[in-house]
């Protein structure tokens, strides 16, 4: 490979964690928009109340859910809790791709050492712990202002929630599901990353010029990359949302206590309930989400060349 191309190829160049953050954090803007509408499909079907023999479910599946959303609360229903995963996500998501640069640049013995694939999983993992500071109360708001519906709602806004938790049980109220978040995204962050560069260097042509990926391939890489995030996500992802939108005391024993009423009441399969609007955001939003982080790279090595 020419030393041209080392330096213009995002996955080849040499890692820079700060580069990564920014980029990063573009990504996360640009999933968001894309992605958020699902997001709250999936948290309703997560979340909808159980039903006895006989009776019907409150959504019969995502369409089912989407429609009765947009009927009921209109379109802006579907992006409602979105200004917090939008002042969130960004520097989640920045958190996330500068914990992945970290993650590569502690497992290399030189700048110019290109890992391997499972050394890109645990460059990945790590970057799941990195994240969880944020992720974890930022997933507590976000659910608690999903599930709420048109007049009954219990909170105004974002900063609304924090006061009521803080006010029912402080700070560990605030980061209640941290260990459910733990378990979700240390593999989760892990497949997400090795996938995605995985994917990307198979389908980037050696003569390609600058070893540029393309969009289709960034698309193609970055869908790819959500939907195995979510593959081995998905089961922790609903226990830590049953967790987090339960009444105080609901579950004394935390998320062991969740995983036990679930399997006893409706089985191990209720673990991937929601699965379909998580599927069908994972693949855009992410597609999104690495085009704009390829995009700011680019920016970035054209403003900074020397960087
Ligand atoms: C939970 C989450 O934000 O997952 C990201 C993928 C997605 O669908 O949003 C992955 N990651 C946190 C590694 C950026």
């Amino acid at each position: 490979m020419s030393e041209e191309k080392k330096i213009t190829s995002s996955s080849d160049q040499k890692v820079n964690p700060i580069k990564d953050f920014i980029s990063g954090g573009a990504g996360g803007v640009c999933a968001v928009l894309i992605g958020h509408p699902l997001d709250t499909i999936k948290v309703r079907l997560q979340t909808m109340p159980q039903v006895t023999a006989g009776q019907a479910p409150l959504y019969a599946g995502t369409l089912d859910c989407a429609t009765k959303i947009i009927k009921k609360e209109g379109p802006l229903g579907l992006y409602k809790g979105m200004a917090a995963p939008l002042t969130g996500v960004a520097p989640i998501f920045a958190l996330s791709f500068f914990g992945f640069g970290v993650g590569k640049k502690i497992q290399q013995n030189n700048e110019n050492e290109q890992l391997s694939t499972s050394q890109l999983f645990y460059a990945g993992a790590f970057a799941g712990v990195f994240t969880t500071v944020i992720m974890a109360p930022g997933e507590r708001i976000k659910c608690l202002l999903q599930i709420q519906e048109g007049s009954n709602a219990k909170y105004k806004g974002p900063i609304d929630v924090v006061k009521h938790l803080y006010k029912e049980g402080g700070i560990r109220s605030i980061f209640k599901g941290t260990a459910a978040t733990l378990l979700r995204d240390i593999p989760a962050s892990g497949m997400y990353f090795m996938t995605y560069e995985s994917i990307k260097k198979y389908l980037t042509p050696a003569d390609s010029p600058n070893s540029d990926p393309g969009i289709f391939t960034t698309i193609f890489a970055g869908g790819m990359a959500g939907v195995s995030n979510w593959l081995v996500g998905m089961p922790p992802d609903t226990l830590k949302s049953r967790l987090q939108t339960a009444p105080e005391g609901t579950y004394p024993n935390g998320i062991r206590d969740v995983f036990k009423k679930l399997r006893k009441e409706e089985g191990l399969k209720a673990l991937y309930r929601g699965c379909a609007p998580v599927m069908i955001r994972a693949f855009p939003a992410n597609g999104a989400c690495f085009v704009g982080y390829e995009f700011a790279q680019s920016a970035l090595a054209w403003a900074f060349p020397n960087w």
